[in-house]
């Protein structure tokens, strides 16, 4: 899709700052995903990406600024087309006591407000999304029983199956296995190809970096690089793209991202 269209951004954050009681996690972010573009968000531990995600699904709440998202304010939940929007996060809290298999989790992807029947030809659906996940034979399984990166796998195929427009995902590759992060990112290309903003936080690009057109870069809830990502040249046209404003279209530099507490 192309970003010269008048449509609206698929993310829009302007001037955004959170602060969860102990000081400023996020301040004065700005930035601008297109509908349909790639964009990495990397940093070291602690530099603010999952609150940011988090933020612009509407699970923490801005000090100030704001996120709007295909161009509703997501200060009115209502107005967002939120049944387009998937949202994978970094960590999964099963309840114990919570026996929903991988079916019937990826199954809820498909109900809406609206209709609590998933509809005809589900099952055959979620197969083949737990198969893009590698977890087709575990269907029938209870999820509590999974590992974190098998869990997370689960909720992965749960946003594919809804093919959302815009996919919103924290750090998809840690602990994965090689072969499932190869599967991953094969699915999150079909779904770019298909059109899909893609946004996902990383620690580095990993078996993303074939398709990951903008990298941004924060450091202590700042952007500190929005451009091209590591590694690449920039004479890829496809790796152009007109939001990369703050560094222009020259390639992020590697990260050399120490520990912080
Ligand atoms: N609910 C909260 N209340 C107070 N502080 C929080 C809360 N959630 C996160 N923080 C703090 O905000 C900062 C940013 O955390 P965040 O999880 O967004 O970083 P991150 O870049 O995603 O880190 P990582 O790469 O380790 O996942 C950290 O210092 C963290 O301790």
């Amino acid at each position: 899709m192309s970003s010269q269209t008048n449509a609206p951004s698929a993310v829009l954050v302007e001037d955004l700052s959170v602060d969860l009681g102990a000081g400023p996690i996020l301040s004065g972010i700005n930035l601008r995903v297109s509908d349909g573009e790639t964009l990495a968000l990397l940093g070291a531990n602690g530099s603010g990406k999952t609150t940011l995600v988090k933020t612009m699904v509407g699970l923490v709440p801005p000090a100030s600024g704001r996120v709007a998202l295909y161009g509703a304010d997501i200060s009115d939940r209502s107005k967002v087309p939120w049944a387009r929007i998937g949202y994978v996060p970094q960590r999964v809290n099963t309840v114990p006591s919570m026996s929903a298999t991988a079916e019937e989790v990826v199954m809820s992807g498909l109900l809406s407000g609206r209709c609590l029947r998933p509809p005809r030809g589900s099952r055959a659906l979620v197969r083949d999304a737990l198969g893009e996940v590698g977890l087709a034979e575990r269907a029938g399984e209870s999820v509590h029983l999974f590992s974190g990166g098998q869990q997370q796998r689960v909720l992965i195929a749960r946003a594919l199956i809804r093919k959302p427009r815009l996919l919103i995902i924290d750090e998809p590759l840690s602990g994965i296995d090689r072969t499932s992060k190869i599967a991953l990112a094969a699915s999150l290309q079909q779904l770019h190809t298909a059109g899909a903003t893609i946004l996902v936080v990383l620690h580095e690009l990993g078996e993303l970096s074939s398709m990951i057109q903008r990298a941004v870069v924060l450091d202590q809830g700042k952007v500190v690089q929005d451009g091209l990502p590591p590694g690449s040249t920039g004479n890829d046209p496809g790796h152009h793209h007109p939001d990369a404003l703050q560094t222009g279209r020259h390639p992020v530099p590697e990260l050399r991202m120490g520990w912080r507490k």
